[in-house]
């Protein structure tokens, strides 16, 4: 599927690490832009009834990203969505090809201390519950940047960076885009 028909969607995909700000940052995003906001995470808790670390306890990592890709391929598939994806969704090739062939994506990009920082409280997390959270986000973050390079149309710098500063920036360049969309 070309680029211009993933555009016409309306969709703003944002993807990055756990703590880079997709949830965050994709709520108040779709406020902005008068669109609906999904979160995979949350719509995955929703369908199965149980919180994340269970279905990881019970199901293991796998199990978790077969529901993630059933989740993936349901809500990439609306129009005018922000969705905010899991950190671990641009694994598939299956969910690389959906959200580059069906919107707008957006890599928000932190640093392993940035990353550390948003993480360090939250419990909800069953890939970081280890003795190393630091090695661990290195190690993720050493395979997965490139497939987040692979399937973005931009890159956006949160470190540092408010919540508000964030979502503006990527506003605008949502809006670049459509302009050169439009002079078509
Ligand atoms: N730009 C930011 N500045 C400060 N805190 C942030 C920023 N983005 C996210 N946070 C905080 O970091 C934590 C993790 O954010 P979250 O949106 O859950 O990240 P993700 O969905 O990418 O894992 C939350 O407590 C959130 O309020
Ligand atoms: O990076 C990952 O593999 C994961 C990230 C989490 O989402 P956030 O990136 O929103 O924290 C959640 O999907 C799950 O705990 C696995
Ligand atoms: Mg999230």
């Amino acid at each position: 599927m070309s680029q211009d028909t993933a555009f016409d969607r309306g969709n703003l995909f944002l993807v990055g690490p756990m703590g880079a700000g997709k949830t965050t940052i994709g709520r108040q995003l779709a406020e902005v832009l008068g669109k609906s906001f999904k979160d995979s995470d949350h719509e995955i808790v929703r369908r199965t009834g149980a919180r994340i670390p269970l279905i990881f306890e019970i199901e293991g990592e796998e199990g978790f990203r077969r529901r993630e890709q059933d989740v993936i391929d349901a809500l990439s598939a609306e129009k005018n969505l922000v969705l905010a994806t899991g950190g671990g969704a641009v694994l598939k090739p299956e969910n690389r090809a959906h959200l580059s062939g069906r919107g707008t994506v957006f890599y928000l990009f932190g640093s392993i201390d940035q990353l550390l920082r948003r993480t360090r409280r939250d419990r909800n997390r069953p890939l970081l519950q280890t003795d190393n959270p630091r090695a661990k986000l290195e190690a993720l973050m050493a395979e997965r940047d490139p497939l987040y390079r692979e399937v973005a149309d931009a890159v956006i710098y949160t470190d540092e960076r408010s919540v508000r500063s964030v979502v503006k920036e990527i506003v605008a360049r949502y809006r670049h885009m459509e302009k050169e969309r439009q002079a078509k």
